[in-house]
Formats: structure tokens, sequence, C-alpha cells
């Protein structure tokens, strides 16, 4: 086991499950907007009010490239749009072995009114099923992209999803 990443849709589960399986894989877990918050001392959503969306990814971007150089095994849990900058899909198909959790919209519609953490991409105004809708259809190609393999995360908890995610990525 070497670097193991989760990517996906805002609240498709990448934090959580990430955490469950770097458990029971006993090695580091990793939480790609946690570790942006700590060096940069900012919430995200402040990140975006402040800097902006461009300013976010190229430290994403950065922390994605620290993650990937200086740990050699971790679960890495990423933001939901670590797929949009091209340098960071390049980075996350050579020095990660990655799994998409695919989610259908209905269920992160679901799961973002129980999140607790806020996403500044979806308080932009209008219609929240469309802008998640709107964001999945751009994204779609790129998580597959990236991808090495996908995980149906509609069905089944946190527990089930994380054995998939070991299942299919490791095999054990
Ligand atoms: N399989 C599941 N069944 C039920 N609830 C789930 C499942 N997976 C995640 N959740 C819940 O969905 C919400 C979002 O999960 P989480 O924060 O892990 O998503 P994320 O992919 O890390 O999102 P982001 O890209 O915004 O960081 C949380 O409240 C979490 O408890
Ligand atoms: O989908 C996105 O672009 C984002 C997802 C979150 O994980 C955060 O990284 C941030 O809110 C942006
Ligand atoms: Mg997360």
């Amino acid at each position: 086991m070497q670097r193991l990443a989760l990517i996906g849709f805002m609240a498709s589960g990448k934090s959580t499950v990430g955490e469950v399986v770097a458990t029971r894989l006993d090695v580091p877990f990793v939480d790609l907007d946690r570790y942006v918050e700590t060096k940069t001392g900012m919430t995200i959503p402040d990140i975006f009010v402040t800097l902006g969306e461009q300013r976010f990814r190229a430290i994403e971007s950065e922390a994605l490239r620290a993650i990937g150089r200086d740990m050699q095994c971790v679960v890495l849990a990423t933001g939901g749009g670590a797929i949009v900058h091209p340098a960071n899909r390049e980075l996350l198909k050579a020095s990660f072995t990655t799994v998409y959790l695919r989610a259908k919209p209905e269920t992160i519609l679901d799961r973002l009114k129980n999140a607790a953490t806020q996403r500044p991409l979806l308080q932009v105004g209008g219609d929240p099923v469309q802008r998640v809708r709107d964001l999945l259809m751009q994204r779609q190609s790129w998580y597959e992209d990236v991808a090495s393999w996908i995980v149906d995360v509609d069905h089944g908890s946190v527990e089930e999803i994380a054995q998939s995610v070991i299942e299919t990525a490791i095999g054990e």
C-alpha cells in the first residue's frame, strides 16, 4: 500500500470514508481541505471570500504536490474540486492510486443537507439542485479520467463503502 487518494464530488464521502479506510489499513490519513486550512490558518469559506477560488486552487495544488512528495504511504481525502486543475489530475494519476466515490446528484444533495461544513461553491444562489447537476456534468469526465477505480456510494454505510474501497483498490 502506497498512496491512496479518494476523489469525487462534494459530500460524496471522501473525508468520512477516507478516515475509516486509513484506520483499517493502519496508515496516516490526510484530508486535503483540512491540510490547506492548517497551512493557511484560514477556513475554506474564508479563503474563497478573501482570496478567491483561483488562489484557493493554487494553494490546493501546492498542498497536493507537498503530500505527493513528502508522504510515501497515505490515505488522502481530496477536496471535491481537486481534479479541476490539469496539473493536479496529472499528479494524482502519476503518484496515487485513486478511487472515485461516484454519487448521484440526489445522494449529494441529501448528504449536503446534513453536512456541518460549508461548501462555498454551492452558496452562489440559484437552484442548488441545478447547481450540483451543472458542476457534476462539468467534472464527471475529469473524475473518470483520474480514477484508477470507481466505487458507487449511493447505497451502503460508511463502513461498507470503506470496505469496498479497500477490496477494490488494495484487494484485501
Ligand atoms: N455512505 C454514507 N452514508 C450516509 N452518509 C454518508 C455516507 N458517506 C458520507 N456520509 C455523510 O455525508 C456528509 C458528507 O461527507 P464528507 O464530508 O465525508 O464528504 P466529502 O466528499 O469529504 O465532501 P467535500 O468534497 O466537500 O470535502 C457527511 O455528513 C457524512 O457523514
Ligand atoms: O468541489 C469543490 O470545488 C470544493 C470542495 C470542497 O472539498 C472544498 O475543497 C471547497 O469547498 C471546494
Ligand atoms: Mg471532505
